[in-house]
C-alpha cells in the first residue's frame, strides 16, 4: 500500500525566520509560502529530489497545529506522509485494520492538490500520519 515518502513536515512559530534558515543557513531552495485556508496552516517546501520537507505554521483561528505549537512553542516533527496509488482503497483497508481516519474520513485536496488523509499519531507510535494519492 505504501509507496514513497512524499514529505517530511516540521510545524514552525514563525514560517519565514524558519524558511530564512533552510535558506540561508542549510543553503536550501525554499518555496514560496503557500496559505492553505482549507487546512488552517500555510506551507512552503523544500525539494530534496528523493522526498520534500514542509515547514507549516499556523493559519487562523482553530488551527490543527495550534495545540502541538503549545507543546512544542520552538516548533517540531509534526507528520510524515507517504504516497498511496489508491487513498480511498487505502482508507478501507486501514479503517479495517482499526486506525482511526481523522476529520470526516473524506480525502481533501493537499498542499499538492492531491487527495489527502489524516491518521492518528496514537495508532502510529506517537507520529502523525498524512497519506496522499499520487
Ligand atoms: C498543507 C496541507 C497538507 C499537505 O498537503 O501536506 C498538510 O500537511 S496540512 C497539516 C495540518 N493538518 C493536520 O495536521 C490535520 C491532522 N491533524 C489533526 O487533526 C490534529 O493535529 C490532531 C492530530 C488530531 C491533534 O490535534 P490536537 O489539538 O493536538 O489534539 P490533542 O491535543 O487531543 O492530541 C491528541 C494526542 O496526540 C498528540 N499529538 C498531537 N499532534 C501530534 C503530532 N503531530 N505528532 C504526534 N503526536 C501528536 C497530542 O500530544 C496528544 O497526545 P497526549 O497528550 O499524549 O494525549
Ligand atoms: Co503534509
Amino acid at each position: 500500500m505504501l509507496g514513497r515518502l512524499n514529505h517530511v513536515a516540521i510545524a514552525v512559530p514563525d514560517l519565514a525566520a524558519a524558511a530564512a534558515v533552510y535558506e540561508g543557513t542549510l543553503g536550501a531552495q525554499v518555496s514560496a509560502p503557500q496559505p492553505l485556508p482549507e487546512h488552517g496552516v500555510t506551507v512552503v517546501f523544500i525539494d530534496l529530489g528523493n522526498t520534500k520537507v514542509e515547514l507549516l505554521e499556523p493559519l487562523g483561528e482553530g488551527s490543527p497545529i495550534a495545540g502541538f505549537l503549545e507543546k512544542n512553542p520552538s516548533g517540531g516533527m509534526h507528520h510524515l506522509c507517504y504516497e498511496v496509488d489508491d487513498i480511498l482503497a487505502a482508507r478501507d483497508r486501514l479503517l479495517a485494520e482499526g486506525a482511526r481516519v481523522l476529520g470526516d474520513g473524506e480525502p481533501k485536496a493537499g498542499a499538492h492538490g492531491k487527495p489527502v488523509l489524516f491518521l492518528h499519531p496514537k495508532d502510529f507510535f506517537g507520529t502523525l500520519v498524512e497519506i496522499e494519492e499520487v
